[in-house]
C-alpha cells in the first residue's frame, strides 16, 4: 500500500519484457519488497546500495494497462516505497493498481500553480469525484472539477518541484488510480451515479444537453426569450449565458448583471455592425481574438443608458432590421462584438455561437452573451456551470455540439 507521496524522482536505466531497472538512490538503499513507479506497484527483485539501482519485475499485463508500455531508458519516474504501519498517510490510500490511462488535454498556468485537464476513458469517469482524491502517475491529488468527459487537478509549486507532473505536455498519457473508497462504494452501489445522471437527463430543458436534440431544445428556449448556457472547455475554459437580442427583456439583463455577473456583450453578425456604422475598437485586440466594437446607447433614451431597461432596449434596437446608424450614441454602455463572417466554422467562440443560435432560432443575428462568474469572483468551471444550469433552469451545451449541429 502507498499514499501517493512521491519521495524521489528516479531515472529508468534499462527496461525489457520482464524487468525494469531504475536509478533511485533512496529506494535502492532499502530492502527488496515493493515499489510504486509512476503509480504502478511492482515487486522489487533486487536493490543495490552501491550502484543506487533497483530492479523490479514487469509483466505483459502491467505494461498493457499502464504507460509503462512506452517507458524507455532515460524516462524520469515518480518513486514511492511502500507504507509501513504507523507511517503518515500524507496523501490517500494508493494501491499501485492502475485502472486507466488518461490523456492530458489542456494545461492552464494559474500564477505559481498549474491546472491539468485530463481525459480518461469513459468507463473511468464515474470513479472521479470533485474534491475527492485521485493518483496521477503515483501522485496523490485532489480532483478540482469534473465535466462530461474530463477532469482537472491543480498542482501547487511543491508538487511541481517534487514530481514529474511538471514535465507533462498536452497529449502525454498518465496512469490513473481512483480513490479506493470511491472505487469500493461505486462497486457496491453501481447505480447511484447513473440514476442521478439519468434523472437529470429527463429534465427536458435544464442541465447538460447534447447532440442534435439538445441543440433543438436550446433553440426553442432562445426563441421563447429564455437563456442558454454555452460551455467552451478547450479555448477560454469559460461558460456564457446567451439570450437572443430580439427577445431580450429588461429582467433578462438584470439577471445577467446580478446573477451571472460576467461582462455582458452583444455578438452581432458583421453586416449588422457595418450597416449601423459601428466600427471596431482600435487596438491589437484581446488574447482570444474577440472583436469588440464601439459601445453604444440608444439615442432616444433619457437616462445614462446603464439601467437594465435601457441596455435591453439598446440591444433590441441593434437586433431590429429597421435600425439606422443615427439610432445610437457612441460611445455608450452596450458592447457589441463582431462575429466572424464564416461563423462557428471559422471560429468556435461564444460570439459566433450566439449569432449562429439566433439565426438558427429564426431571429435576427444579434444576441447577448455574458460569462458565468462564481460569487467569489472566480470564473465558473464545468462543475459550477452544471449546478448553475440546474438552479437557473437553463440548457447547458458545449460549443463543439453547436458547431456540429448548426
Ligand atoms: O465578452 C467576452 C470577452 O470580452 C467574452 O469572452 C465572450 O464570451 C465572447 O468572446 P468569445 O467569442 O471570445 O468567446
Amino acid at each position: 500500500m502507498f499514499t501517493g507521496n512521491v519521495q524521489e524522482i528516479g531515472t529508468v536505466v534499462a527496461v525489457d519484457e520482464a524487468r525494469i531497472a531504475v536509478s533511485a538512490p533512496r529506494a535502492a538503499a532499502g530492502a527488496p519488497g515493493s515499489i510504486c513507479l509512476n503509480g504502478v506497484g511492482l515487486t522489487v527483485l533486487q536493490t543495490a546500495y552501491e550502484t543506487q539501482l533497483l530492479e523490479a519485475g514487469l509483466s505483459a499485463e502491467t505494461r498493457r494497462r499502464s504507460t509503462l508500455d512506452q517507458i524507455r531508458p532515460g524516462t524520469r519516474v515518480n518513486v514511492e516505497t511502500p507504507l509501513a504501519l504507523g507511517d503518515p498517510l500524507a496523501g490517500h490510500l494508493v494501491q499501485g493498481n492502475v485502472d486507466a490511462v488518461g490523456k492530458i488535454v489542456r494545461i492552464d498556468d494559474e500564477g505559481v500553480a498549474r491546472r491539468l485537464w485530463i481525459k480518461p476513458p469513459e468507463r473511468f469517469l464515474p470513479l472521479v469525484v470533485a474534491k475527492g482524491q485521485i493518483a496521477i502517475d503515483g501522485v496523490s491529488l485532489t480532483v478540482a472539477e469534473v465535466s462530461r468527459d474530463r477532469f482537472s487537478v491543480a498542482l501547487i509549486p511543491l508538487t511541481l518541484r517534487a514530481t514529474t507532473l511538471s514535465e507533462l505536455s498536452v497529449g502525454d498519457r498518465v496512469n490513473l488510480e481512483p480513490d479506493l473508497v470511491v472505487r469500493l462504494v461505486r462497486r457496491r452501489v453501481p447505480d447511484l451515479a447513473r440514476s442521478v445522471t439519468e434523472a437529470v437527463a429527463t429534465l427536458p430543458w435544464a442541465g447538460r444537453l447534447s447532440g442534435g436534440r439538445g441543440v433543438e431544445q436550446a433553440l426553442a428556449q432562445l426563441a421563447a426569450g429564455g437563456a442558454v448556457m454555452i460551455w467552451d472547455p478547450d479555448r477560454e475554459g469559460e461558460g456564457d449565458v446567451v439570450f437572443a437580442g430580439a427577445r431580450l427583456r429588461p429582467e433578462a439583463f438584470t439577471f445577467l448583471l446580478t446573477q451571472v455577473c460576467g461582462h455582458p456583450t452583444v455578438p452581432c453578425a458583421p453586416e449588422v455592425l457595418d450597416r449601423l456604422e459601428i466600427g471596431p475598437v482600435p487596438g491589437p485586440g484581446d488574447r482570444h481574438g474577440t472583436r469588440p466594437h464601439i459601445p453604444v446607447d440608444l439615442a432616444s433614451g433619457t437616462g445614462t443608458g446603464v439601467s437594465a431597461a435601457e441596455r435591453a432596449a439598446t440591444v433590441r434596437r441593434l437586433a431590429h432590421p429597421d435600425a439606422r446608424p443615427a439610432d445610437f450614441l457612441r460611445p455608450g454602455h452596450v458592447f457589441p462584438l463582431a462575429a466572424r463572417p464564416g461563423g462557428l466554422a471559422e471560429r468556435a467562440g461564444h460570439t459566433e455561437a450566439t449569432v449562429a443560435m439566433c439565426v438558427a432560432a429564426g431571429l435576427p443575428p444579434v444576441g447577448v452573451c455574458c460569462e458565468v462568474m462564481n460569487p467569489d469572483g472566480t470564473m465558473a468551471g464545468a462543475a459550477d456551470l452544471e449546478i448553475a444550469a440546474l438552479r437557473w433552469g437553463l440548457p447547458l451545451l458545449d460549443v463543439a455540439d453547436l458547431g456540429k449541429h448548426l
